[in-house]
């Protein structure tokens, strides 16, 4: 008998979705959504080998997740016979360190930490509620971005501000996008047929919202990102590392807090340097010789290269060095750009290697490399599946 399970992995421009049957190898169906609120949306459902592809602005998730739903209506598979629905949610704060079944409390949390993760939570909280509107009698169960990061050594997720203000406030580095980072460190552990916990890999995870992590023996020892999914690496339109002095700066200029952080989450990253904040794009208007998209993917990638220097550093020296996400899985010239600055530290890459696309898992270092450098497809949705089931079981 068919037990489906839905997962909805609300990213900040994005819905990823699949129905996944436990017992089969192939999802009943998958889909995203792309682009959302920023003009020139995209969806595309895709069912028994057919694919259905719909052009239609969405202003948010929460109309996004509606078009969703009439795809499964108009297309199929009926989402009657679903058991569960996971839900990814991006942060958990210091409440939740594992996945949770969803009540009305947990809703509410998940509204108060909005503050610290006001491009996701908002997205993943309407995911929940149009979902729960929809399929009211199963089971909800959300898989938090943070959980993989609860093991940080305390070295690796303490600010050095004042002591007392993070008693207070219970400041820390959560770190994001854990499942992926959980999922591809051990399918890259997989693919070499080695033991995960003899492993030093790092995982860049590059998608819209961008994050590495240093992950030794299976566990997360650091990354990128920290009380918010603001700090690290350059993204779509969020800035990564700044000085922690300029925001007080340009308030002194008159910007207000507001829209110095609207700044610095919306209008900044590749968005802000260069206009563009798909990869794709920007590579597009290189090739045509735009000078400032240039330099926006030469910071782009010099962000990248000091933090795989700086993790080699934290693990004592790396096996592995995984791409994943949006950019990771399908941006050649990206991954081109970050080895080759990165042949003093003996990494080599193969670029027939590099060149071939695949949703598979795929080496693109040659064999004299120090380093081996994977291309590891992200499944969030297919950790997420495996997640719900736990914590279904858990009672
Ligand atoms: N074929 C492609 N080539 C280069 N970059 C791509 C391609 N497809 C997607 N991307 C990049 O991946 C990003 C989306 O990544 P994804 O992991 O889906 O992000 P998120 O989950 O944060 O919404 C896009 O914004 C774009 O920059
Ligand atoms: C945490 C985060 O940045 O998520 P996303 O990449 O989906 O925006
Ligand atoms: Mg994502």
């Amino acid at each position: 008998m068919s037990q489906p399970i839905l997962l909805l992995n609300c990213g900040s421009s994005s819905i990823k979705y699949q129905l996944l049957d436990p017992e089969q190898t192939r999802p009943l169906a998958v889909g995203i959504v792309q682009r959302i609120g920023q003009g020139r949306s995209t969806l595309d459902h895709e069912v028994a080998g057919q694919e259905f592809h719909l052009d239609q602005d969405f202003a948010d998730h929460t109309e996004a997740v509606a078009a969703v739903v009439e795809q499964f209506n108009q297309h199929g598979p009926s989402l009657s016979e679903v058991i569960a629905v996971g839900h990814r949610t991006v942060h958990g704060g210091n409440t939740f360190k594992e996945s949770v079944r969803i009540n009305q409390a947990v809703i509410d949390k998940l509204k108060e930490l909005s503050e610290l993760a006001p491009l996701h939570n908002p997205p993943s909280v309407a995911g929940i509620e149009a979902a729960m509107g929809i399929l009211p009698d199963v089971p909800h169960v959300a898989i938090f971005d943070t959980a993989f990061f609860s093991t940080l050594p305390p070295a690796a997720y303490t600010y050095a501000i004042n002591r007392e203000v993070t008693e207070k406030y219970r400041i820390r580095r959560f770190g994001f996008h854990g499942t992926s980072h959980s999922y591809v460190s051990k399918k890259a552990a997989e693919f070499l047929g080695r033991p995960v916990e003899d492993l030093r890999i790092i995982v860049a995870h590059l998608g819209n919202g961008a994050s590495i992590s240093a992950v030794k023996g299976g566990v997360a020892v650091d990354t990128s990102m920290g009380l918010t999914p603001l700090e690290g690496l350059v993204m779509g339109t969020r800035s990564g590392d700044i000085d922690p002095g300029m925001p007080k700066y340009l308030a002194g200029k008159g910007m207000t807090l507001l829209e110095i952080d609207d700044m610095l989450n919306k209008a900044s990253g590749m968005g802000g340097l260069c206009g563009f904040t798909d990869m794709r794009d920007v590579v597009a208007a290189i090739d045509e010789g735009d000078k400032q998209a240039e330099l926006a993917l030469d910071i782009y990638v010099h962000r990248l290269i000091s933090y795989i220097g700086s993790y080699m550093a934290v693990l004592g020296g790396v096996d592995v060095l995984a791409f994943t996400a949006g950019v990771g899985e399908n941006s050649a010239p990206v991954r081109e750009k970050t080895i080759k600055r990165l042949e003093g530290l003996g990494f080599i890459l193969d670029d027939a290697a590099n060149q071939v696309r695949s949703k598979e898992p795929r080496e693109i270092s040659s064999p004299e490399s120090a380093v081996r450098v994977l291309v590891v497809p992200t499944n969030e949705e297919l950790a997420m599946a495996r997640e719900t089931l736990a914590v279904l079981a858990a009672g």
